[in-house]
């Protein structure tokens, strides 16, 4: 038994950010990943881009799947506009449980919904059940081998419009090869990579704009 990695991130979150103060959760976080235990969190490095693409694209309505803690939730919904809001989709029961109290910390819950579950189920129920027409952003960080079905029911579910804009993280390490391969090679999108070399591993976030 004992604390699981995760419970032990959101313990030190709680002891060392300042609730509601957004920058001081992330800042934690990702002292906690440096300076104890690496966590698969996107991170301070890869992070400047995703702030980065938040500026220029200034998403009102942002999915993000796979949740992990809530970091990168909580770095981009204290990006968001006014009256912006992120859907997030999180498989992992005990992982959302932990997201959901960082992003308290955080003092974000207003601007931030976890939506549990495998994200092949609730995409198709995003338009219904969760009443988005259709989205601005999409940031990519669950399991690698579903970035590129998932991608397709995006399409299929008319979820992503000309202009959304797709950002996926690690699609060089794990990497997302048949990912890259359709976004790169389709007329549909235009692709942008983002190589990052830090000390651990190289890395790359790969931004694809859906043409429609
Ligand atoms: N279908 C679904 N719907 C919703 N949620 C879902 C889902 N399926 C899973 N989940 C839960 C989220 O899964 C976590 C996915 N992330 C990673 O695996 C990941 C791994 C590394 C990494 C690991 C080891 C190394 F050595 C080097 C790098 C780095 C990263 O940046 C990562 O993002
Ligand atoms: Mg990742």
């Amino acid at each position: 038994s004992g604390m699981s990695k995760e419970e032990r991130i959101l313990d030190w979150v709680k002891q060392h950010a300042v609730v509601g103060d957004p920058q001081s959760v992330v800042d934690a976080m990702d002292v906690y990943s440096r300076q104890k235990e690496w966590s698969m969190h996107v991170g301070d490095i890869k992070g400047v881009i995703v702030d980065k693409v938040m500026e220029e694209v200034k998403p009102q309505i942002l999915l993000e799947l796979g949740t992990y803690c809530g970091y990168s939730a909580v770095r981009m919904a204290h990006l968001l506009p006014p009256g912006g809001h992120l859907f997030t989709i999180e498989f992992n029961e005990s992982f959302a449980t932990i997201a959901q109290q960082v992003i308290e910390v955080a003092g974000l819950r207003d601007k931030i919904s976890i939506l549990k579950g495998p994200s092949q189920e609730i995409i198709p129920q995003l338009k219904k059940k969760y009443e988005i027409n259709s989205v601005d952003m999409v940031f990519l960080d669950h399991w690698k081998s579903r970035y590129l079905p998932d991608t397709k029911l995006l399409e299929e579910n008319g979820i992503i419009r000309k202009g959304t804009v797709l950002l996926a993280d690690n699609v060089i390490c794990p990497g997302a090869p048949d990912f890259l391969e359709y976004v790169r090679n389709s007329k549909r999108y235009e692709c942008t990579t983002y190589p990052v070399e830090n000390i651990r591993v190289n890395d790359a976030l790969e931004k694809a704009v859906f043409l429609g």
